[in-house]
């Protein structure tokens, strides 16, 4: 998972500064140089017993200094400081504590850390990473187990470069070597390599042993357990706040830990065979490594970064110069033996403490957690919208007053009809003991003022009884009852009254009711205990208003107005009682008036008062049964014309709106309420209501023919299946209409969500369009830096110490002539000039080392198209440099006697051994870490080949020409070209 992990893909994150980034956290990428810190460890044992010197000391907590010998007078810089420098005494605690903790645990908030030991071989590296991995999986469990509210996921994968070979160190078993492959999105990725998830730290530290185990580790000279590879063990953290969290997003970092191979020098290692051929890959790596932080040091821009030279840059490419924050730790022996080594290391921490890196924050989004996170929103915003739009809650809440409403309204009705029922009761009495009573003493006047009334009530005119006739007879009558006796006038009128208390009471109910039923299909469709209830009450109100009403016919017909005293005073007696009755009716008022209220209140409470009107018309083929209705429902709101003036409440809206002008009501044929006495069931009321337009059915009625005013609509009694059927219509329709809006609500959620998921998917297709871009960009800059470099910023005589030991080292690696070493070494001496030269001859031997290490002791390679062309291989240089030698050792004799002897004796060569010569001539140029040798090296290989004589020397032998080679040449003086098609690039 190594090419997951450092790009963590990269289409997937976002750069993010969290409140606790450690470090301070910047915006987006934050550059941030590479931390260099140098340990000096203890002369070890071996160093003991070889009584060899200390040769550094740490000055202070940031500089490390060179003690040289009283008679020794060195060019080189005396002391170096870094961001932090760890003495012989200094544990590993405080290495880590001071050094790296704050990187190391960066990777707990998203951003990749790497921590490197650098050093030669048996510095202390491999000690060095131990502790310092030891201490981080601590502190990492413990900020787990201090963090809650995340939810962390360790992930753990180790590899080994051998010999330019990676190896899974958790999968040594399957013994191969992984590819490592290109991913345009998460960088190099090492394929197949294995990838465990630690449950827990003893797990954790349990797979890192394992890992630790497999590594390749050998004995030499300088280290008995020396490590043969380069080891980066990876953990992945990655962390998720938890579930319930609205945050979609996760931290996910690498942190590498990564103990390098000991740079070595084969004569110090005593390397041979295998060890050698190691050595060989470890330096070249290392060399790699070298050169791509010499680069980097000079800025990111100073050219083509080598990162594909090795495996080891490759992997770790993002922590050189990338998204990443490193640590170096330099490793270092105090030894005075190895102080060319240790002052090569410190050169190197130099180059890296110029690194400077950009580390971001990484976040990811899984997929599962997008989808989890999208389905959260759809559903808040659905929720949000329903509430906004559909008034459903509050519907519920309406519904239930409506049902209290209802079950009050139930209540008042039967205590209403309880009080009519006691009063119809009281009345008949009355009337009967009235009618006994005037039996016993009428009049001949008063019987016939009462036959005439009599006559007048119960044989009606029909229609062409003239309403002005009528109401002059009714007035006669009326007048004549007055002035033979006030009482039973008066006695009449109450029970009118009360007979239109009692009417007035069922309209006021039906009218409630209409109300009521139109508030419950409105806010309640298809409940169907509120229909219920309406229709139950409904035919409660009408069996109420069809219980007999006050016999007008009877009651009135059969009166016997008395004349007498005595019968007056029992008339009196019964009004009085009658009278008494009024706080009933009173009450009957309060409670009608208490039902207006909670309708009027209902309607103020209506979302909108647009209440359909309520006209309704019949067919006329239903007139017939409408009539029949209407004989035992007589209590439509039309037929209370009169009525009117006998009771109203005086605060209704509703009662005030139904108001019939007194001219209308002149202007109109009379109704029921109009005549005293009626026969409802005789033909001519029936023929009168067939040609009245005026005539209106109770309660499930009609209203009217075709043609009547719509003031007169308005009043019309009200036809309650129409009604029903139309507020049944009205709720359908504004089902539908609900359900269409719903629809639409959730299509725009649906849109919003499809949108969102769009978004989403072009914010990842911009993030890796970018990611590609970038790519090209940098490559592209990197091509045109190569032409146009930036001035590096560190001085040249600097670079060219630094380029000069690694050709030297790679002189020393490749076998190279030593004549051609010396001629290059006494030719450039750091002029600027000679930068070009150097340049070419690093080049040169960089890929001439790769070559050799991949080519090992195989078939040598033939230059293409040129079958007379040296061939190349390790085997053979070796052998040309034997050839060499031998041939130089013959021309020690050009150096005299003396000084011949003085140089033998000055390089521990026995002045009488047998092959002294070729001993001393062996010793020649053989260690490239030690500038003397080099230098003495170089001067007496000058003097036996006689290279000062003459001025023989020119730079021009150096070509750089890269023509076509004219005639045969070393291979190692062959043109950039020629080593070009040697390598088949
Ligand atoms: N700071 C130190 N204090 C005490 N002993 C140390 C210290 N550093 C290293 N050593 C010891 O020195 C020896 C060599 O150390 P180590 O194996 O870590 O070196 P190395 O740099 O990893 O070598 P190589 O590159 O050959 O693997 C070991 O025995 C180790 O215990």
């Amino acid at each position: 998972m190594y090419g997951k992990a450092p790009g963590t893909p990269v289409s997937k994150i976002e750069n993010r500064t969290p409140a606790s980034t450690p470090g301070g956290g910047g915006s987006k990428a934050k550059e941030e140089k590479i931390v260099v810190t140098v340990r000096l460890r203890p002369l070890n044992r071996k160093e003991q017993l070889a009584k060899d010197q200390v040769a550094w000391e740490c000055v202070d907590e940031q500089t490390i200094a060179y003690k040289p010998s009283p008679q020794e007078r060195s060019a080189q810089p005396a002391s170096f400081s870094f961001d932090k420098v760890f003495g012989p005494t200094c544990v590993t605690e405080s290495v880590y504590e001071d050094g790296v903790k704050n990187i190391a645990l960066s990777a707990l908030m998203g951003i990749n850390a790497t921590i490197f030991a650098y050093g030669q071989t048996s510095s202390g590296k491999t000690y060095t990473m131990r502790g310092i991995t030891e201490k981080a999986v601590q502190d990492i469990y413990n900020h787990i187990k201090n963090t809650p509210e995340r939810d962390f996921t360790i992930r753990m994968s180790g590899l080994e470069i051998y010999n330019e070979n990676v190896r899974d160190l958790l999968n040594s078993e399957s013994g191969r070597s992984l590819k490592l492959l290109d991913d345009p999105e998460k960088g190099t990725v090492v394929e197949k390599l294995v990838e465990e998830t630690a449950s827990d730290d003893t797990h954790l530290r349990q797979l890192i042993s394992v890992c630790e185990a497999q590594r390749q580790v050998g004995e030499t000279a300088l280290n008995d357990t020396s490590s043969r590879s380069h080891q980066i063990i990876r953990l992945t953290i990655q962390s998720t706040l938890h579930e319930n969290s609205d945050c979609a997003r996760s931290f996910v970092a690498s942190l590498n830990f990564v103990d390098l191979a000991g740079s070595e020098r084969a004569s110090q290692t005593h390397a041979d065979g295998t060890r050698l051929r190691e050595g060989c890959h470890i330096n070249l790596s290392l060399m790699t490594l070298t050169t791509v932080i010499r680069k980097l040091s000079v800025g990111k821009r100073s050219g083509h970064i080598p990162y594909r030279d090795s495996k080891l840059t490759r992997i770790l490419q993002h922590s050189l110069g990338g998204n990443a924050r490193t640590a170096i730790i330099c490793t270092l022996s105090p030894a005075l033996t190895h102080v060319e080594q240790s002052r090569n290391t410190l050169y190197f921490a130099i180059r890296a403490k110029e690194v400077t890196n950009n580390a971001q924050v990484n976040m990811v989004v899984s997929d599962k957690q997008l989808v989890k996170h999208l389905q959260k929103e759809v559903a808040r915003l659905e929720a949000e919208q329903q509430r906004s739009t559909d008034p459903s809650s509050d519907k519920d809440l309406k519904i239930q007053q409506l049902e209290m409403e209802v079950e009050e309204l139930r209540r008042q009705r039967d205590l209403a009809k309880y009080e009519v029922d006691e009063l119809r009761r009281k009345m008949e009495e009355e009337q009967q003991q009235v009618s006994s009573k005037v039996e016993e003493s009428t009049c001949p006047s008063v019987k016939k003022c009462l036959s005439y009334s009599e006559s007048l009530l119960l044989k009606p005119e029909g229609k062409d009884l003239k309403r002005s006739e009528k109401i002059r007879k009714m007035t006669t009558l009326r007048q004549s009852m007055r002035s033979s006796s006030a009482a039973p006038f008066t006695l009449m009128h109450e029970i009118r009254k009360l007979e239109h208390l009692q009417e007035q009471l069922g309209e006021e109910a039906n009218r409630a009711l209409e109300v009521l039923q139109k508030e419950v299909a409105c806010h309640r469709l298809g409940n169907q205990d509120a229909a219920e209830t309406i229709a139950k009450l409904q035919a409660e109100i009408r069996e109420m208003r069809s219980l007999p009403q006050l016999p007008k016919e009877v009651q009135i017909g059969s009166v016997m107005i008395p004349t007498n005293k005595s019968v007056s005073a029992n008339l009196k007696e019964e009004i009085t009682r009658l009278h008494s009755q009024g706080s009933t009716i009173a009450n009957l008022e309060e409670q009608l008036e208490n039902v207006q209220k909670s309708i009027d209140k209902l309607m103020m409470s209506l979302p909108s008062n647009n209440t359909p009107e309520l006209n309704f018309e019949s067919p006329a083929s239903n007139s017939k049964s409408q009539h029949k209705k209407k004989k035992t429902l007589p209590l439509s709101p039309s037929n209370s014309g009169i009525r009117q003036n006998f009771i109203r409440s005086p605060c209704s809206p509703l009662s005030s709106s139904r108001q019939v002008s007194e001219n209308d009501r002149e202007n109109r044929a009379p109704e029921n309420g109009d005549v005293l006495v009626s026969n409802v069931n005789s033909q001519q009321e029936y023929a009168k209501q067939q040609t009245t337009p005026l005539k209106s059915e109770e309660c499930g009625g009609v209203s009217s023919k075709e043609g009547v005013s719509p003031g007169y609509r308005r009043s019309s009694s009200v036809n309650m299946k129409k009604m029903q059927k139309m507020f049944q219509n009205a709720a359908e329709e504004n089902v539908r209409s609900i359900r269409a809006y719903v629809t639409e609500l959730k299509e725009r959620v649906a849109k919003l969500q499809y949108q969102k998921q769009l978004l989403v998917c072009q914010v990842l297709e911009l993030e890796a369009n970018e990611a590609a871009g970038y790519n090209i960009e940098e490559e592209e800059e990197e091509e045109t830096m190569m032409i146009d470099p930036v001035e590096p910023q560190v001085p040249w005589h600097v670079t060219f110490r630094e380029q000069r030991q690694q050709i030297i080292e790679l002189w020393d690696i490749c076998y190279v002539p030593i004549i051609h070493r010396t001629q290059f070494y006494l030719l450039f001496k750091g002029d600027p000039a000679d930068e070009i030269y150097m340049e070419v001859e690093l080049r040169r031997l960089t890929w001439l080392q790769q070559h050799l290490a991949e080519l090992g002791d195989a078939s040598p390679a033939r230059v293409v198209g040129a079958a007379d062309e040296p061939t190349v291989s390790l085997s053979s240089s070796r052998r040309a440099l034997k050839r060499e030698r031998e041939f130089l050792a013959k021309r020690l004799t050009r150096l005299g006697v003396e000084e011949r002897e003085a140089w033998l004796m000055k390089w521990d060569v026995p002045l009488d051994g047998k092959h002294r010569r070729l001993q001393f001539i062996s010793k020649l140029w053989r260690d490239p870490h030690d500038s003397r040798h080099v230098q003495e090296s170089a001067e007496i290989v000058a003097r036996l080949v006689g290279l000062y004589q003459g001025g023989n020397l020119s730079k021009e032998m150096f070509e750089l020409n890269f023509a076509p080679p004219s005639g045969k040449r070393p291979w190692w003086a062959m043109e950039w070209n020629q080593i070009s098609n040697l390598l088949n690039l």
